[in-house]
């Protein structure tokens, strides 16, 4: 496998002026990124989340070539970020949800010809990934309109497209579904989950939004205070903080005998179980209840895991 990020006790401070008594202010520095190690394989779509103000950005800043870190090292594609940010730019495509890469005043169109020379994509390969955005993100409409006048969702699938179409192999998303609609965030999710399965680029997410990270993203990574808290997949966390599935039944009356296991609510008219492995035994079991009118499996919630995860971390 090959590794296209690479990070090594990296880390990032700022000087910034906190108020120390009513009239004084003082210098005071504070890291942003801790010390984080990563490795990021070729094809991996990887989520990168935490709390606001954990160090998310400033990460992608630095993987990016935006930021120098103050201590550490990072690779991305084999490449230095800073020192080699020119090459590296040819081979990355970057989103930052807040900011934009598009020409404000220009058409859409001409924003992605221009983005043509500056990258010196060949014409072919230009109009081929053009081609493949337009059609699995519905550009057709808008490709003529200025993006000042674009809305929101419309500039995001015209930011993506942007970042795509010189063919980066990996590509670092900061918050990209952060204001749309559902529709549009569908439209965003499922563009990225084609362009992953592929397996030939490389997604770096970060996002509040954790059905951003359930439908994409096989391993997430957590921050807090600048440091990686978990690496791993989100069943291994769920397994860590022990969450687990439930099997809800729903009941035209109360059982005499309720199956064992089951937690009985709803004045006996609801059995609950939670399942570690398969649920189909239980299922079984339920299904012989004369009584039994609905059955639902609820999967373990990835916003309680991950509340709780970052109520752990406390203070730093
Ligand atoms: N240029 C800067 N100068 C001083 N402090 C900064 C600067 N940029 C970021 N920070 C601080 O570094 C910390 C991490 O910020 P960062 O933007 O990386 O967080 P984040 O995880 O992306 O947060 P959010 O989810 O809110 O976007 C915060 O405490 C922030 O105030």
């Amino acid at each position: 496998m090959t590794v296209v990020i690479e990070a090594r006790g990296l880390r990032k401070e700022f000087t910034v002026r906190v108020k120390a008594g009513r009239l004084r202010r003082e210098k005071r520095v504070v890291a942003a990124v801790a010390g984080v190690d990563l490795r990021v394989e070729r094809g991996e779509m990887l989520g990168y989340i935490g709390p606001n103000g954990a160090g998310k950005s400033t990460t992608l800043k630095m993987l990016t070539g935006i930021l120098t870190p103050s201590a550490g090292e990072a690779r991305v594609c084999g490449l230095v970020p800073v020192p080699q940010r020119t090459r590296l730019a040819r081979r990355i495509g970057v989103v930052f949800g807040q900011r934009s890469q598009l020409w404000w005043d220009l058409p859409l169109r001409d924003s992605f010809d221009l983005l043509r020379h500056i990258y010196r994509v060949p014409a072919a390969d230009h109009a081929a990934r053009l081609r493949r955005c337009r059609g699995l993100l519905d550009l057709d409409e808008f490709m003529d309109t200025p993006v000042r006048q674009l809305s929101l969702g419309q500039r995001m699938r015209g930011e993506l497209t942007a970042a795509l179409l010189h063919g980066p192999e990996v590509l670092f998303l900061d918050e990209p579904t952060i204001g749309l609609d559902v529709v549009s965030k569908q439209a965003v999710r499922s563009f990225l989950s084609d362009l992953g399965a592929g397996g030939d680029v490389t997604l770096v997410l970060t996002t509040h939004d954790l059905a951003d990270i359930e439908r994409l993203c096989r391993r997430l990574v957590v921050i807090d205070h600048g440091r990686v808290v978990h690496d791993g997949s989100i069943e291994a966390l769920h397994a860590r903080y022990g969450s687990r599935r439930r099997v809800v039944a729903d009941l035209d009356e109360p059982v005499a005998a309720p199956p064992e296991g089951a937690v009985v609510e709803a004045d006996g008219r609801r059995l609950v179980f939670t399942v570690d492995g398969p649920a189909a035994p239980v299922i079984a079991r339920l299904a012989a209840l004369p009584a039994l009118r609905d059955l639902t499996i609820e999967e373990p919630d990835i916003e309680e895991v991950v509340t709780r995860l970052y109520l752990s971390q406390g203070a730093p």
